[in-house]
């Protein structure tokens, strides 16, 4: 199945005179990884929200993991959201009074659907996720998440974000607080936890040295119709 599916989405903010979006067609398909880029305030973010059902859009302008996100009731969001996919956000939203490991477990105690995918032992998965993202240390994982350094919290929203496998997981300048070294390994990491659940990712980034990673780069204003 095609992960997402725009087709005429338009989306202007309240009191904006301009559209923010206006994007004719685009598809991404199942497992595919692409980058988004676009000048700031080009409106990367709002496409996020678009697709993740936090602001409304047309009917039968967003289709993700085969569900028409503008024909959906607002009481149903939340479940849309959890159930089919995983944000990693710019702030990553941790609740900090929770300890890592509760943080990565709580998709799962939100969704059935991702708790059955993860299988008889949530913990084991959380903490395999974490240790693949190179967070091992018990006395760190199991102390509040606001003990942790921003780095970490990235890696600690990441595994939140692929627990449960969700089909389409998406990334909003997750690395922008990491330096070269480490950003190139949490893509790496990110794109192959992507492979081993057969999700795809959109991943925002202004940062063209990661570019290398996907299996294309989408150009907002390219995709809005305005040229690069
Ligand atoms: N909550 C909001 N209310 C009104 N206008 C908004 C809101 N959020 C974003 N906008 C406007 O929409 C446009 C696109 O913003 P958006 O944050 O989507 O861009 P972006 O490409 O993600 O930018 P950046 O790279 O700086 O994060 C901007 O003109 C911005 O002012």
């Amino acid at each position: 199945m095609t992960a997402i599916i725009l087709k005429s989405l338009q989306y202007r903010w309240p009191d904006a005179s301009n559209l923010t979006l206006d994007i004719d067609s685009f598809h991404l398909g199942a497992n595919e990884k692409v980058m988004l880029r676009g000048p700031s305030g080009s409106g990367k973010s709002t496409l996020l929200a678009a697709l993740s059902g936090i602001i409304d859009v047309p009917k039968a302008s967003v289709l993700v993991a085969g569900i028409d996100v503008g024909d959906l009731p607002g009481s149903d969001r939340d479940r849309f959201r959890v159930d089919h996919l995983g944000l990693i956000f710019q702030v990553f939203n941790l609740l900090p009074w929770m300890s890592a490991i509760d943080n990565v477990l709580l998709p799962c105690r939100f969704s059935k659907r991702r708790l059955e995918k993860v299988g008889a032992n949530p913990l084991e998965t959380a903490m395999r996720l974490l240790g693949e993202l190179g967070l091992t240390d018990p006395e760190l994982l199991n102390g509040p998440a606001s003990a942790l350094s921003i780095g970490q919290q990235q890696r600690v929203a990441a595994a939140r974000a692929l627990i449960g496998s969700p089909e389409i997981i998406l990334a909003d300048e997750p690395t922008s607080a990491l330096d070269e070294d480490a950003k190139d390994a949490f893509v790496e990491l990110l794109l192959k936890e992507c492979d081993a659940s057969g999700a795809s990712l959109m991943f925002v980034s202004h940062d063209s040295t990661l570019e290398k990673h996907f299996d294309r780069t989408v150009e907002l204003n390219v995709l809005n119709g305005r040229g690069v």
